[in-house]
């Protein structure tokens, strides 16, 4: 029996090997085919199979009564007349002629394809692809087909400049025909039969070449429950190798630690404490800690990871901390530093702007390698390969979804199995968390700070802005400090830079002689940023003008009030964050939105804003609103790329597989099951390689 199932498990890693391989097994795919392919992101068989088309153009010739208006369809007739090719403009043109269907007549019309000329003769049966106009009775032919009986719906792939449709789906053909035999089943039987699925060779032939368009509907019904399903079976195949492997044990000194957190300016919330002994736990423990900090702005995440950083440094391990911007780098280093001194902890900030070679980037690279700096905080500079640790136990990454998988994964790759921590303020609903960090254990911090007030929200017209600037000088004159936010509104950066520029004179005019205004955009360098950043959190400026280089994580308390001119520009996670930059203290915060949205989404995107601070009521709206007009922001999410399945559209799909591929994984007989096996060894090659660097 045992060497049965070994056998067994032998046979399907080799076939999956076969649809593993590089597209260049396929006839006439040279180096410059398989790069233009790679750009479409297809690199095996398996990847080709599995690009599946975004929609179908239907071959089958159609009767002329069955025709709607405007609608893209295939007429099969007789050539009445010879073509005529009519020149117009510069270099277009156009070619008419009549097509007989039984008893009608109609015009086909095909334009800037000339050359078609010669192929349509007098008396030739043809077939013509395109678009019917019913009241003029005309085809506008957008193919000529050369017929064939088996004609059906035709798959049209998402192409590229260097591969052309027509490539691609004789591509995608050769590949089904010649290795349809290896695609075997992932998704298990009952599950299949429980939600009547297809087989996934059906599946995936169904998908390119369907009989009727109900085939395609049922293939693509199939398809986005199986991605979900395999996107989902791998995070818990993950999950559950990283428990399994042992991690580090992290022996913090734990009275130091208490010392520490009794040491801290305020008291830790029942959240922040619940928090710190789940982290604490799992440092602890010689298993590997991967886990996910969730919290609302402004829900004092940083002094969790502070604690968790400082009890990895009790027990002789370096901390590392890698935050998305510069700015909030150097905020977090400089914060974390008047916390640590007192207690004899070193910091260190590394950022790309301390440039290469420099004597500088050498010293700390050496202090980093030798132990001497305890904490190292940094950009994406951190991952590079220059970058040594003595003895690296803690690993946390801020707003994780900003960094892709291979960057978080290379940072692990600096330690020996380093414990991780992300953090992240992105408040998704509980089922779009799982399938973001489905692989992760979390940790959620869901109040705030005691005597924190709800933010008060306002939304204005344009025309009311000198109202704005009236409310914020009385802020102003309050000792509190102001965040004045242009968004991008422009295509070009220039002209977004000078929608700051322009705002940033007319509130200096308005607010000289008694009050200081500062600039801060993107465009310019790291040190002058922080530079200005520091202006303002020091005080000596009163109102920062800035485009949303202040969007995550800047903390300055003393800001009690923010405008954001062209609110309905941004999404609504967008919105939050940057509302998040004031209340964070016990001052009464005001929010500003300055705003004539033009569609309906922009007008609930204010009122939501405004009815509501709950950072989970804003996404679940968010969602809700998401396709109905162009928002900013949208990447924000940090939701996976699909390609069939869309987890807002399909989420009930999406929930479903969710549950199964989680509650499948983790039995503990799933490796050896006859009815998951299969699926087992696929997640076990597809999951190896990544995992190398473990
Ligand atoms: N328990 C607490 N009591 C009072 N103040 C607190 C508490 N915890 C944190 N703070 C303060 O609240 C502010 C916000 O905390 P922090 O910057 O850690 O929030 P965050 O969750 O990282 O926010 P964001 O996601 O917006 O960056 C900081 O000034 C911090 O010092």
């Amino acid at each position: 029996m045992i060497c049965q199932s070994v056998f067994f498990r032998k046979e399907v890693i080799n076939l999956t090997n076969v649809l593993n391989q590089s597209v260049s097994v396929l006839k006439g795919v040279g180096p410059k085919t398989v790069a233009a392919l790679q750009h479409l992101k297809i690199f095996t068989l398996e990847d080709l199979l599995m690009a599946y088309p975004f929609r179908y153009d239907d071959y089958r010739p159609k009767a002329l009564a069955e025709l709607i208006d405007q609608e893209k369809i295939t007429l099969r007739g007789t050539v009445a007349n010879p073509p005529v090719v009519t020149r117009f403009g510069r270099k277009k043109n156009r070619l008419n002629f009549r097509l007989l269907l039984d008893q009608d007549v109609i015009l086909v019309t095909f334009f800037n394809q000339a050359y078609l000329a010669d192929k349509i003769e007098t008396g030739a049966e043809v077939t013509v692809f395109g678009k019917w106009d019913s009241s003029r009775q005309r085809l506008t032919g957008m193919k000529l087909l050369t017929f064939n009986r088996n004609d059906r719906l035709a798959g049209i792939y998402r192409s590229s400049k260097e591969i052309k449709q027509t490539k691609l789906q004789s591509l995608i053909k050769e590949a089904y025909l010649k290795f349809n035999a290896e695609i075997t089943n992932l998704v298990p039987a009952d599950l299949r039969q429980r939600y009547h699925l297809l087989d996934r060779k059906q599946m995936i032939h169904d998908m390119h070449f369907p009989l009727s368009a109900a085939a395609a509907q049922a293939a693509k019904r199939s398809a986005i429950y199986e991605e979900f399903f395999l996107f989902q079976a791998r995070l818990q195949y993950l999950k559950r190798i990283d428990q399994k492997k042992s991690g580090l044990q992290i022996n913090y000194h734990n009275d130091q630690v208490k010392k520490f957190i009794s040491g801290l300016p305020f008291e830790l919330t029942t959240a922040q404490k619940r928090s710190v002994n789940q982290i604490c736990h799992d440092m602890h423990r010689p298993i590997h800690m991967n886990r996910l900090l969730q919290g609302d702005v402004g829900s004092g995440k940083t002094v969790v990871a502070a604690i968790a950083m400082y009890a990895a440094v009790t027990a002789g391990f370096q901390a590392a901390l890698m935050a998305p911007t510069e700015i909030l780098a150097a905020q977090h280093a400089e914060k974390l530093f008047q916390l640590f001194q007192p207690w004899g902890v070193s910091v260190g900030l590394l950022t790309s702007s301390i440039t290469a070679g420099s004597r500088q980037r050498q010293e700390l690279l050496h202090q980093v390698a030798t132990g001497k700096i305890n904490i190292l905080i940094g950009t994406h500079a951190l991952i590079q390969t220059e970058v040594k640790f003595e003895r690296l136990g803690l690993v946390i990454t801020d707003e994780q979804h900003r960094f892709g998988v291979n960057q978080r994964q290379a940072l692990r790759l600096k330690g020996i199995q380093p414990d991780v921590l992300a953090m992240t303020a992105t408040p998704i609903p509980r089922t779009l968390a799982l399938t973001t960090y489905g692989e992760m254990d979390v940790s959620l911090i869901n109040e705030l700070p005691k005597g924190r007030k709800p933010v008060k929200t306002f939304w204005l017209k344009p025309t009311q802005l000198q109202q704005a600037f009236d409310f914020i000088k009385q802020q102003l004159i309050k000792q509190q400090q102001a965040y004045l936010v242009t968004p991008l509104v422009a295509e070009s950066e220039a002209l977004d830079l000078q929608n700051a520029e322009q705002l940033f004179t007319d509130t200096q005019k308005f607010f000289s002689p008694e009050y200081q205004v500062g600039l801060i955009h993107g465009k310019m360098k790291s040190d002058e940023k922080q530079r200005v950043m520091q202006r303002f959190k020091s005080g000596k400026l009163n109102i920062l003008v800035a485009t949303t280089v202040i969007e995550v994580g800047v903390d300055v308390p003393q800001a009690s009030v923010i405008m954001i001119l062209n609110a309905d520009r941004f999404g609504l996670a967008q919105l939050h964050q940057l509302r998040g930059r004031v209340g964070r203290s016990n001052l009464q915060s005001f929010c500003l939105l300055i705003a004539d949205p033009k569609n309906e989404a922009g007008i609930q995107r204010m009122q939501a804003m405004v009815a509501t601070t709950d950072g989970f009521v804003i996404a679940q709206k968010d969602l809700e609103l998401r396709g109905q007009g162009e928002i900013l922001g949208n990447k924000q999410s940090g939701l996976p790329d699909f390609r069939v399945g869309d987890p807002i559209k399909d989420l009930k799909i999406l929930e479903v597989a969710q549950m199964d591929a989680a509650e499948l994984v983790q039995r503990p007989d799933f490796a050896t099951n006859q009815q998951t096996s299969q699926l087992a060894a696929y997640l076990r090659f597809k999951v190896q390689p990544k995992l190398s660097f473990d």
